[in-house]
């Protein structure tokens, strides 16, 4: 049975796949800090001219060319990644290793390459929690908009309303402009409303996890019906505890790369074993070139 009211599904149960190759994808850097981090780049010596990289944090910042060029974040390189119906997937990895960024090609919201990123079946991304929100709208006609945007009719955009309502509990709020919203609150709303209709390919970042304590007990109990009834979970979070209960398979990113991809046991093993081990002393700054 779907956990939620209504049913999105384009393509028959249990067919979605998300397939990515081989896809890197770069931020290019505009802000005028660019021209000492180049200068930065470039005292480094050659060797770490195209590429300087900081222990467990961000992608590799690089510049373009040898003699200079545009400078840009390296958020991933070389990803390949086939996941298909059934299964629960974590996204685990360092602050800056590239999860997010995976995430959001796999939502369509950066669209690389399409070569490289093919998606079969219906997508609910919550990813950030006021995406899709007008803050100048009240709570109720936020979800009377979404409601529209997803195809309802009236009836089912009134069974919409009185779901979320339900859930959120935001009382008098509910016809107060969103922007007056505390941060729980927003998260209330957006959560409630993004869980409304089953998508086929579940994509969620840890926002979640915010809210007050009675909130997230209904939170997971609203997302376990949600995530059992969707072809595809594909989760990232810090909280290592939640990805053990949820999914079957880690993927652990490092500096924009796959480091290692395998059923959740081994691969949390690994990833455990390393984040206890003493971090590298970092490399001495190298002497001004000349
Ligand atoms: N819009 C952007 N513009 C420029 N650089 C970006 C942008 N988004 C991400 N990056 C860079 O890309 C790299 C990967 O970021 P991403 O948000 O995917 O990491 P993450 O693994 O989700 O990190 P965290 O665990 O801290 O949320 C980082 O070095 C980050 O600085």
């Amino acid at each position: 049975m779907s956990g939620s009211l209504f049913d999105a599904r384009r393509v028959p149960a249990g067919t979605s796949t998300i397939s990515i190759r081989n896809l890197s994808l770069e931020f290019p850097i505009f802000h005028g800090g660019a021209r000492s981090l180049k200068k930065m780049l470039f005292r480094q010596g050659k060797a770490a001219l195209t590429s300087s990289r900081s222990l467990r944090t961000g992608g590799e910042v690089r510049t373009g060319r040898p003699d200079g060029g545009p400078v840009y974040v390296q958020a991933l390189e070389d990803v390949s990644v086939e996941i298909r119906s059934g299964e629960r997937v974590g996204l685990i990895g360092h602050n800056g290793a590239g999860k997010s960024t995976l995430l959001r090609v796999m939502a369509g919201i950066y669209m690389p390459d399409s070569l490289n990123v093919a998606i079969r079946g219906q997508v609910a991304a919550l990813l950030d929690v006021n995406s899709g929100m007008n803050p100048e709208l009240t709570g109720r006609e936020n979800i009377t908009l979404m409601g529209r945007h997803k195809g309802l009719n009236t009836t089912q955009i009134r069974q919409l309303e009185q779901d979320v309502e339900s859930f959120a509990q935001l009382d008098t709020f509910l016809d107060l402009p969103v922007r007056l919203y505390s941060s729980g609150m927003i998260v209330r709303l957006g959560f409630g409303l993004a869980t409304a209709i089953t998508p086929q390919i579940l994509l969620m970042d840890e926002w979640f996890m915010a809210g007050d304590f009675h909130f997230r007990e209904r939170a997971e109990q609203r997302l376990s019906s949600v995530v059992n009834s969707t072809d595809i979970l594909v989760i990232t979070s810090h909280a290592l505890d939640v990805l053990e209960t949820w999914c079957t398979r880690l993927i652990w990113m490092e500096g924009g790369r796959i480091r290692m991809d395998g059923p959740t046991a081994d691969v949390m093993a690994a990833y455990r074993e390393e984040m206890q081990a003493p971090e590298p002393e970092a490399a001495p700054p190298a002497e001004p070139a000349g």
